[in-house]
C-alpha cells in the first residue's frame, strides 16, 4: 500500500449518530455530549422529528435528519397500525442513513427518537447507547435499554427499571456553561433577592397563574423575579412591574440560575441538574401529567436532601405559595442551607463520564 494510500484510510471521517427530539430535557443533555464527541474527531449527525424543538437548536451546529414518528401508546388501539407503519418506515429510514454514513454507532436520550435509532443500530450491529434523566424511565428505555450496548442513567433510582448488567449511573450532561461562573446579562441590582420561575423548555401556563397572583406580594419586599413564561401562555403579558421580567425562553440559564435565590420550578430532569450543579434552591411544582408522574420521582432526590420543598399542583393554593416565598424571602439563611445542599447533588463531570462510556462502546466494538 503506497503512502497516500495509508493516508487516505487513516482520514475517512468518524460519523455518530445523535438521536435526541422534541423538549430541552432531551437536547441539552445530548448537545453537551456532542461537544466532547466532536472534540474526539467525530462527524456527528442528528436523528429528529420536523417541528419540534431541534429543529431551533441543532441545525446551527449539526445536520439534522427528520424521520416521521410519534408517541407510541402502550395499549392497542385503532391507531396502533399508523403507529406501528410509522415506526417500521423510521427503522427503514434510519437504516439506510447509518448503513450510508458508515456510522460508528448511536446516541439517544430517549423519547419515541429513540425507538427508530436503536432498533436500526441493533439490526447492523453498531453500537447504541441511551441516556435515561429520569427518576422513572420512560417507555421506550425500558423496552429498549435489554438491546442497548450501554445505558447511561441521570439518578440512582432508576435502576431497578432497568438491566442491572448494562445500566451505569453518570448523572445528567448540563451545557458547558453551567461548569463555570456566568455573567447575567439582565438588569438585577447584586443585593437583590432573585426568584427564577421556569416551567420546563415549554412552560408551565398553571405555575405561571399562580405566580403572577403572589408577585405583587414578593417584589413589594424588594425582591426580583425573572419569569420564563414559554410560548404558550395567552396571559404572558398581564402583569407587568419594572422588577418583574417576564420572556417566552432565556438562553442564559446558567448565568440565571447561578444568580438566582430560588427557582420556583416543574421537576423536569434537566432542570434539576442544572439547579444542582448552580446549587440553587427550589420550590418544585412537578407536572401533574408526567408519564408515571415520575416528575415527582425526580424532584424526592431534592426533597430528601434537603435542597428543595415540593408542592402538588392540585394541593398547592395561591396563599401557601405566596407565604412560603415570603418567609424564605424573610430568612435567606434557610435558602443559602437549601443551596449547600442542592451543590451536593451535582455530578459536576456528568458530560465527560457519560462521553466515556460512549467512547468505551465504540472500541469494544469489532
Ligand atoms: C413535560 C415533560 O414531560 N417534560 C419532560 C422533558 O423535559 P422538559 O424539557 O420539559 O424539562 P427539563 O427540565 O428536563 O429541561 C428543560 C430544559 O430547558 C432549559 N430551558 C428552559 C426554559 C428556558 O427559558 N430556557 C432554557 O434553556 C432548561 O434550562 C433545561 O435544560 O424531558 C425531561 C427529561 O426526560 C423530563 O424529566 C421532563 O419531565
Amino acid at each position: 500500500m503506497s503512502n497516500s494510500e495509508s493516508v487516505a484510510i487513516t482520514e475517512q471521517p468518524q460519523r455518530f449518530l445523535i438521536a435526541a427530539s422534541g423538549t430541552g430535557g432531551h437536547l441539552f443533555p445530548a448537545l453537551a455530549v456532542a461537544e466532547v464527541l466532536e472534540a474526539e474527531q467525530f462527524q456527528l449527525e442528528w436523528l429528529g422529528v420536523s417541528n419540534r424543538l431541534e429543529t431551533q437548536l441543532v441545525p446551527k451546529k449539526y445536520p439534522l435528519r427528520t424521520v416521521p414518528i410519534e408517541g407510541l401508546q402502550t395499549r392497542i388501539g385503532p391507531k396502533t397500525p399508523i403507529l406501528l407503519g410509522k415506526l417500521a418506515v423510521a427503522v427503514w429510514q434510519t437504516r439506510q442513513l447509518l448503513k450510508r454514513g458508515q456510522f460508528k454507532g448511536v446516541l439517544t436520550t430517549g423519547g419515541y427518537i429513540a425507538a427508530p435509532a436503536i432498533l436500526a443500530a441493533w439490526s447492523l450491529g453498531l453500537p447504541r447507547v441511551i441516556h435515561e434523566s429520569n427518576a422513572i424511565p420512560g417507555k421506550v428505555t425500558r423496552w429498549l435499554s435489554s438491546i442497548c450496548t450501554g445505558v447511561g442513567l441521570g439518578l440512582e433510582d432508576a435502576t431497578t427499571y432497568l438491566p442491572k448488567d448494562k445500566t451505569v449511573v453518570v448523572g445528567t450532561p448540563v451545557r458547558p456553561a453551567f461548569l463555570t461562573p456566568c455573567e447575567l446579562d439582565l438588569p438585577i441590582p447584586p443585593e437583590a433577592t432573585l426568584i427564577v420561575v421556569a416551567g420546563g423548555s415549554q412552560g408551565a401556563v398553571s405555575v405561571n397563574k399562580l405566580v403572577r397572583a403572589c408577585a405583587p406580594a414578593w417584589l413589594e419586599t424588594g425582591a426580583w423575579i425573572v419569569h420564563l413564561t414559554g410560548a404558550q401562555d395567552p396571559d404572558a403579558q398581564s402583569f407587568q412591574h419594572p422588577h418583574y421580567l417576564s420572556m417566552p425562553f432565556y438562553d442564559n440559564m446558567a448565568g440565571l440560575l447561578q444568580r438566582a435565590n430560588l427557582a420556583i420550578s416543574r421537576a423536569g430532569a434537566g432542570t434539576l441538574s442544572e439547579l444542582a450543579i448552580a446549587s440553587t434552591p427550589a420550590l418544585l411544582i412537578p407536572y401533574p401529567y408526567a408519564a408515571e408522574d415520575h416528575q415527582a420521582f425526580n424532584a424526592a432526590a431534592f426533597v430528601k436532601a434537603g435542597a428543595a420543598e415540593m408542592y402538588r399542583q392540585d394541593e398547592l393554593t395561591e396563599e401557601q405559595l405566596k407565604q412560603t416565598v415570603l418567609q424564605w424571602i424573610q430568612e435567606p439563611q434557610v435558602l443559602e442551607e437549601m443551596a449547600v445542599k442542592a451543590y451536593s447533588l451535582a455530578v459536576p463531570n456528568s458530560t465527560e463520564r457519560f462521553a466515556q462510556l460512549i467512547l468505551e462502546q465504540i472500541e469494544a466494538s469489532p
